[in-house]
């Protein structure tokens, strides 16, 4: 049986609108072919809309919830029409989040599934992490189900996004935690220079490497912690951004880079992982993926651009599928809930 959904992804860095159409198939085992993605990037209103999320009155953080919702559905309305998509099984939308509080047993991604739906006609699976959260889960990280199931030919799938993640079988079961804050840190730092980010580490390369910050940034408490472990803005503004004091600005790029190198490649000796998929933005970092290299026996595995750049998008169309089908499509062993579950309001 083919199926085919759409999947909707909005990230942290707040660029655009994630879309990726996809068909999966279940023979033996699942497989995914992608047949069009597209990021719609965001107007500034929108842009502005959305960063301001946090400080809402509850009455307007409902209506936003709302009007981002026809948002979504006028959006993906529009991609379904341009590339004159047919057979859509379903919408799977993650949506925007605004808040993700897992011990105080809430979370919130914005973008009311019910309105997307009345935009295109399809059915929607939408609010993917408030089941696990209410099952004692962190409600996060998701996409390892779609590891498990679609990328199973690797040792790991690592994620270079605002923060490296990754997930990995230990003992068989599927694990996985952040490793260290990327793109969050690097596009903050290349500001100063006029820039969104650090187009192929050119920056980084041109500064020196401080060693009493590298040292200081490896001794951080957190790179020994065991998994399952996250890393949120809160951590960085108290435990980097303090330690880049009287320091060049190349320097500090340089320096970053390098300990980005370092955590992750120390994570993939670690646990003698032999292959590796790399995805998320940061995989575009020539400099960073060659430092990478240099420091691993393991093979990094670059896959081609669509995978790289939509592979989250891809994994929620396909956890929409499995809900469709009551599959499980969340990992306990990855979010901490009490069980594997099937996740995900049907709209
Ligand atoms: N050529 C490049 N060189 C260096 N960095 C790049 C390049 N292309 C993209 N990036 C980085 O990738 C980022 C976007 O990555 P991605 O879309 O995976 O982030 P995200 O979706 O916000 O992350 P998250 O998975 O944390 O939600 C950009 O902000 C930039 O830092
Ligand atoms: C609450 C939330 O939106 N978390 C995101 C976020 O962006 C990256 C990281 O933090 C990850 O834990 C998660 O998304 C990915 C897609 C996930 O759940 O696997």
């Amino acid at each position: 049986m083919i199926l085919r959904a759409l999947g909707l992804m909005s990230g942290t860095s707040l660029d655009g609108l994630d879309i990726c159409f996809a068909q999966f198939e279940k023979q033996d085992h699942w497989s995914f072919q992608i047949l069009k993605a597209e990021t719609i990037p965001y107007p500034k209103i929108w842009k502005d809309r959305l960063r301001n999320s946090i400080h809402l009155s509850s009455e307007e953080l409902l209506e936003l919830n709302t009007d981002y919702g026809f948002y979504l559905g006028q959006a993906v309305q529009r991609f379904i029409e341009s590339n004159q998509l047919k057979n859509i099984d379903v919408i799977a939308s993650h949506g925007h989040t605004v808040f993700h509080q897992p011990q105080r047993k809430f979370t919130l991604q914005i973008g009311d599934g019910r309105a997307i739906k009345i935009e295109t006609g399809l059915p929607v699976i939408y609010d993917f992490r408030t089941q696990d959260v209410l099952m004692g889960g962190n409600g996060a990280p998701l996409v390892p189900i779609g590891d498990e199931l679609l990328f199973s030919q690797y040792d790991a799938c690592l994620n270079l996004g605002g923060f490296s993640n990754i997930s990995l079988k230990s003992n068989n079961k599927r694990i996985a935690f952040d490793i260290v804050p990327v793109n969050i840190i690097l596009n903050q730092l290349v500001q100063k220079f006029g820039k969104d980010y650090d187009e192929n580490g050119e920056l980084a390369k041109e500064g020196k490497i401080n060693d009493q910050l590298l040292s200081h940034l490896s001794s951080l408490h957190f790179y020994r912690l065991p998994h399952p472990k996250s890393l949120g803005i809160e951590w960085c503004n108290e435990n980097i951004f303090p330690s880049f004091q009287n320091i060049e600005d190349l320097d500090l790029l340089a320096t970053f880079t390098e300990h980005i190198a370092q955590q992750i490649s120390q994570v993939i000796n670690d646990n003698q992982l032999k292959n590796i998929l790399f995805t998320g933005g940061g995989t575009h970092n020539t400099y960073l993926i060659e430092k990478i290299k240099a420091k691993t026996k393991g093979e990094i595995v670059i896959p081609e651009k669509v995978i790289i750049d939509y592979k989250e998008a891809l994994i929620f169309a396909f956890m929409g599928i499995l809900r469709c089908n009551n599959e499980i499509n969340v990992l306990s062993s990855a979010t901490g809930s009490f069980k594997n579950h099937s996740s995900g309001i049907i709209a």
